[in-house]
């Protein structure tokens, strides 16, 4: 796994190379050391000899970064410096003021101190002086800060996570008068800073593929990060979220400005941005709502607890397995457990499987209960019988129900399901395209077994009973041969793949046989006459028109908009 890594580390305004850390001034150093060590959620745990690797690092990406280069690069005794201090307030890190602090009093000379550690330039705002390499304490006047603010861009662009540490002395009277030793505050003030370290986070391999995937597939893919605007831009580069050259006004915003737009102007704009920065957990589901207000389907990914109300928000929620939260979890629908982004295009194509195999099977089974409906009506209605019995229709629910959803519902993905555009929050799940290819068969149907029910006996010089018996197996054929039509809705070629799916030939076979059976050897049950090989051959032939129908129906073109809409006409919208 690619983890974090502090790769940058400035000093004031110089920039430190590694291997040079022992040049840097030991009162400096020592602040350093004491404000990761103490400041942290993280931990260190030295390692039986014979390992790997000395150490092993706990807490989050960020903070395991942070120890890991202050243990290895500046030798920081995590232990010792534990012991030296003894912790009278923590501020803990929270995604909103994206900062933690505590206040310490040192054990060897009873000074009070209070350390922050987090967001760059939000911590630099806190700072009043700086150090620089050799340990003196300069003013940070307007110019300065400017210069910091670059560094700090700097680093960002070049896609790095930036934290600032700083650190200031608390005086007893400062802490005298908060009063209450309860109530102490972490002064956040007046701040000196120590150093700004820059943590690469690399970008996965694989994702940029993903991303485009997603693309491709319709699927627009945003990210709301709690980093810097600048670091967002960059990684949003890296990984295809934001194209080369792409202009970034409206594309990038951060999660305050977001925030502080009115409510029409969020709707707005909301579908054009791609990347939102530094934003608190209420932006990221401000964003989510603002979505799904739009009429969109959202789909969000998070590992942390500051995911946790935008995943609960979303339609679908999926949070990482390995690093994320306990919280982010419980609020997601799926946990992907490879951490791996490269799964939501497996969710993606596996979810459009699933919704396009129930539609194979609504289209299929439609088109058996119009044809059975309408045949059994107007022969009831017209000659008083009908041609086919309880027993039939029993058998012929059967085949459609559950082996039909057997056959078609258990077909596997293909790969030009992720060339369509989503389905969305409104269309109808019975598509026009739908809707043409079972009424076409419907009808078709009902045009030969009428046929059969009122001329058949003539045509063919047979009997009653045997008529019945050619209406029965010429529909059961009819719902055979349209299982093969259903496999594609919209594709003329309904073979494609077909030796892949047993399962769909294993039923057709077992459903055939099963025919004959009840034909030829089930007279009594099932209200049947034996047929010869010539009738055999009508049926067959009468059932495998629909093999052309179906190819000739689908040259047909609809129109996109849905069916009821034509026949609901004061439903405007
Ligand atoms: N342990 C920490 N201590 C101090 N500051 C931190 C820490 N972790 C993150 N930060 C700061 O907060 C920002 C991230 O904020 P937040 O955790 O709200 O966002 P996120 O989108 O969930 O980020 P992540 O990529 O870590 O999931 C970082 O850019 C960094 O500046
Ligand atoms: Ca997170």
């Amino acid at each position: 796994m690619n983890q974090m890594k502090v790769t940058k580390f400035w000093l004031g305004l110089e920039p430190m190379e590694v291997g040079t850390y022992s040049n840097v001034d030991p009162f400096v150093l020592q602040l350093i050391k004491e404000g990761v060590s103490l400041n942290t959620t993280g931990g260190v745990h030295k390692l039986k000899s014979g390992s790997d690797s000395e150490f092993e690092f706990s807490g989050s990406p960020t903070e395991k970064a942070i120890l890991s280069w202050a243990v290895l690069e500046l030798k920081m005794d995590m232990e010792n410096l534990t012991k030296s201090c003894s912790i009278l307030q923590v501020e803990t890190f929270n995604s909103k003021k994206k900062r933690s602090g505590v206040l310490l009093r040192r054990n060897v000379d009873n000074q009070t101190i209070s350390h922050w550690k987090g967001a760059a330039e939000m911590v630099l705002r806190m700072c009043s002086k700086y150090h620089d390499g050799f340990g003196i304490s300069k003013d940070l006047d307007n110019e300065t800060m400017l210069k910091f603010e670059r560094i700090i861009q700097g680093m960002a662009a070049s896609s790095l996570r930036c934290i600032a540490l700083a650190y200031t002395k608390v005086t007893d009277e400062e802490l005298e008068v908060e009063g209450d030793m309860n109530k102490m505050v972490v002064k956040d003030n007046g701040l000196t800073l120590l150093g700004l370290v820059g943590i690469k986070d690399p970008c996965r391999p694989g994702v940029k593929t993903t991303v485009e995937a997603c693309q491709h597939a319709g699927v627009n893919v945003k990210m709301i990060t709690g980093d810097n605007v600048f670091t967002a831009k960059a990684i949003a580069f890296e990984c295809g979220i934001l194209q080369p050259n792409q202009d970034t006004d409206e594309t990038v915003v951060e999660g305050e400005q977001f925030r502080n737009f009115t409510h029409e102007e969020r709707l707005a704009k909301v579908e054009k941005i791609s990347v939102m920065a530094r934003s608190s957990p209420f932006d990221k589901l401000l964003m989510v709502q603002c979505l799904k207000q739009k009429g969109h389907v959202v789909a969000v990914t998070g590992d942390g607890t500051n995911d946790a109300p935008a995943l609960k928000e979303a339609d679908i929620g999926l949070s990482m397995g390995i690093q994320g939260t306990e919280v982010a979890k419980e609020s997601s629908d799926i946990v992907i457990l490879d951490d791996n982004f490269a799964s939501i295009v497996t969710v993606i194509n596996w979810g459009r499987c699933v919704y396009n195999n129930i539609q194979k099977f609504i289209q299929f089974q439609l088109t058996v209960n119009v044809a059975a409906l309408v045949i059994n009506f107007v022969a009831a209605v017209s000659a008083g019988e009908v041609p086919l019995t309880a027993v039939q229709l029993l058998w012929v629910n059967l085949i459609m129900d559950t082996l039909g959803a057997l056959a078609l519902a258990t077909e596997k993905p293909t790969k030009d399901l992720m060339d369509k555009e989503p389905v969305g929050r409104t269309k109808p799940l019975i598509t026009n395209i739908m809707w043409r290819n079972l009424l076409s068969q419907a009808l078709y149907q009902i045009v030969i077994l009428l046929t059969l029910q009122f001329k058949g006996e003539s045509i063919f010089g047979v009997t009653s009973k045997v008529n019945d018996t050619l209406i029965f197996n010429t529909f059961v054929l009819c719902q055979v041969f349209n299982e093969f039509n259903a496999r594609k809705l919209e594709k003329k070629n309904v073979f494609e793949g077909i030796f892949k799916s047993k399962l769909f030939l294993g039923i057709v076979g077992v459903t055939l046989v099963l025919q004959v059976v009840m034909v030829e050897f089930l007279k009594k049950f099932a209200n049947t006459e034996r047929l010869n090989w010539r009738e055999w051959i009508v049926c067959i032939g009468f059932a495998a028109v629909s093999w052309p129908i179906g190819f000739v129906v689908k040259f047909i073109p609809v129109s996109d908009k849905p069916l009821l809409d034509f026949l609901n006409f004061r439903k405007r919208y």
